[in-house]
């Protein structure tokens, strides 16, 4: 250290730091800019889409393989499963993935078999699953899927990668995810999680639609609860981003109060029968692009002042029963998520909320009876 006339030279010390810390963050672009000259890439990620030969996993192939799930840096290997009478179809969707020469993708595997399916894979969509049938009562459609999860949730266990992120789309995608944890105790709870982003993007998008400015100027709506009609859209914390700052949805539809408790809620809840009725199929397109927000979001943060809704295992917060995987706004960062806390709840929204946790409840205590646990 450089001592002057007995004293500490402060200057001196700035200094030397200075030009340290420049020459740290020099070394560090050279490594950046020389893997970028090298094209040193990421490691692939392996992805499994289950389901992968139907409606969603046709539309949301091509999305993970053009990098919209995990950006345009990050390669990866698609593992795609269907059962034995849609291999065929199966084997076409790998052929057009192959065809379609995606640069970030780095091999496809197609399979009927779900343990080969599970190996090493670090990110799993189920998206497969049994598809309520005309006359069908409930408890039939939940015992088949929860014999199908229970077996999935064996292979992801045994198979997977240590840090293996599930994604649950088929329905009831919830109830489908709680089944998936119980069997797969390995994989740590937060890292099961259920899709409601698509309710939260119709939400966001119902509210752009009635205000008239564009759905990206919408955030921080919610979706609560299980991905049913009893679901709750939540427009009490929503923001739009004004010229003059962010102005709350609330105070911009004062007038429209009745609407915000009434049809917003109804057409967020039946939005997907809505389009099943028009398209005489499930929405796909829509269901592929949350799946790729969820995902997305997820691994690489939502943007500073953002949240998201995810399907995830209650720890409690906002009274909802531990043991239930329960849609909350979440926000995330490095590949976690966490619970937004602190929101006013008002007397309507604990309501709702406790309305579709109850439905959570009886749903997990059918899939339990299903499956004689
Ligand atoms: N959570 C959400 O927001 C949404 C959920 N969904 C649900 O997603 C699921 C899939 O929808 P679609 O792709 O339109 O259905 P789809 O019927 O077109 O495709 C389902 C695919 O799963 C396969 N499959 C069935 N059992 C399987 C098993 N045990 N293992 C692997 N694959 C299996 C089928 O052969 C079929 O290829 C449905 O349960 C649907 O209700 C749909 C839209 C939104
Ligand atoms: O019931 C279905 O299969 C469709 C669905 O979940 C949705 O569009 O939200």
């Amino acid at each position: 250290m450089e001592v002057v006339g007995g004293e500490v030279d402060y200057t001196f010390v700035i200094q030397k730091s200075l030009v340290l810390l420049l020459c740290v963050v020099l070394s560090w672009k050279m490594i950046v800019y020389m893997c970028n000259l090298l094209k040193i890439e990421k490691e692939p990620i392996r992805v499994l889409v289950t389901g992968a030969a139907g409606n969603i996993g046709y539309a949301i192939a091509p999305m993970i393989a053009g990098g919209m799930m995990l950006g345009q840096d990050q390669p990866m290997i698609l593992h795609l499963l269907d059962i034995e009478p849609a291999s065929k179809s199966l084997e076409a969707v790998k052929m057009e993935l192959q065809d379609s020469a995606f640069p970030l993708l780095h091999g496809v595997f197609a399979t009927t078999n779900i343990d080969e399916a599970c190996k090493g894979v670090n990110i799993a969509i189920m998206i497969g699953g049994f598809a309520r049938k005309e006359g069908m009562e409930r408890r039939d459609v939940m015992s088949k899927n929860a014999v199908i999860f229970k077996a999935q949730a064996s292979a992801l266990e045994r198979y997977a990668s240590d840090d293996c992120k599930v994604l649950v789309i088929a329905n009831p995608a919830n109830t489908n995810a709680l089944i998936l944890k119980e069997f797969a105790p390995s994989i740590p709870e937060e890292n099961i999680t259920c899709l409601t982003r698509l309710d939260h993007n119709r939400a966001q998008a119902r509210l752009a639609e009635k205000l008239s400015v564009p759905v990206s100027s919408v955030k921080n709506v919610i979706v609560w609860g299980n991905h049913s009609s009893t679901q709750y859209p939540d427009s009490n914390h929503a923001t739009v981003s004004t010229k003059t700052g962010d102005q709350p949805v609330n105070e911009l539809l004062v007038a429209d109060q009745k609407w915000l408790k009434n049809e917003f809620i109804t057409e967020v809840q039946q939005r997907g029968a809505e389009i099943l009725r028009a398209r005489r199929q499930s929405s796909a397109l829509s269901a592929a692009i949350a799946a790729c927000d969820h995902i997305h979001d997820w691994f690489l943060g939502t943007p500073k002042g953002n949240w998201v809704s995810m399907g995830v295992c209650s720890d409690g917060s906002y009274s909802i029963p531990p043991g239930l995987v329960y849609s909350f706004p979440v926000i995330c960062e490095k590949g976690s998520w966490k619970i937004v806390q602190g929101l006013n709840i008002d007397e309507f929204s604990r309501e709702k909320m406790d309305d579709s946790a109850r439905e959570l409840a009886e749903e997990k205590a059918l899939a339990y009876s299903c499956l004689d646990v």
